[in-house]
């Protein structure tokens, strides 16, 4: 898989050997930064960045990792189509990618170790969105998306 990555300066060290893991699995990897030259930007940048490279289908999934997970999900959630998750352990990393169709997956390098991080990684990446009624309510989310752009 192609698989865009990346952080903000509190997320680079877990960013790098979750880049290491997924290069060494025979994944392509589009690492967006930061590349710890200069000052780290907020993370904002480095999601949108991603999130842009999976809606644009230029990669097909999205790891993103900050300090918690949070403010750098939230924000790749601000791009229409995107459904990023934070995840702390592989149950929900598999699930958000089964039922909820998420491309991205995110998480904080203050939370979890590095090997968690690489399981969380390895559940998201072998699983697939399963359709069905899960396409229903994927469908009732976009319709909230549509909705509020006034769509
Ligand atoms: O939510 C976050 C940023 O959007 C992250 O968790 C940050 O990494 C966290 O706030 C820590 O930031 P800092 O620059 O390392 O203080």
């Amino acid at each position: 898989m192609r698989i865009a990555i990346g952080s903000d300066g509190s997320g680079r060290a877990l960013k790098d050997a979750v880049a290491e893991h997924l290069g060494a699995a025979g994944h392509e990897v589009v690492d967006v930064g930061w590349d710890g030259t200069g000052q780290a930007e907020y993370s904002a940048r480095y999601a949108t960045q991603v999130a842009h490279l999976i809606r644009d289908g230029e990669a097909d999934r999205g790891v993103l990792v900050c300090g918690t997970g949070i403010g750098i999900s939230i924000s790749a959630n601000k791009v229409r189509g995107i459904r990023a998750a934070v995840c702390s352990e592989p149950f929900t990393a598999r699930h958000t990618r089964e039922h909820n169709g998420s491309q991205i997956i995110a998480f904080g390098a203050f939370v979890v170790a590095p090997q968690m991080a690489l399981a969380i990684t390895d559940a998201f990446l072998g699983a697939e969105f399963k359709g069905g009624v899960y396409q229903d309510r994927f469908d009732i989310i976009t319709g909230i998306e549509d909705e509020e752009a006034g769509c």
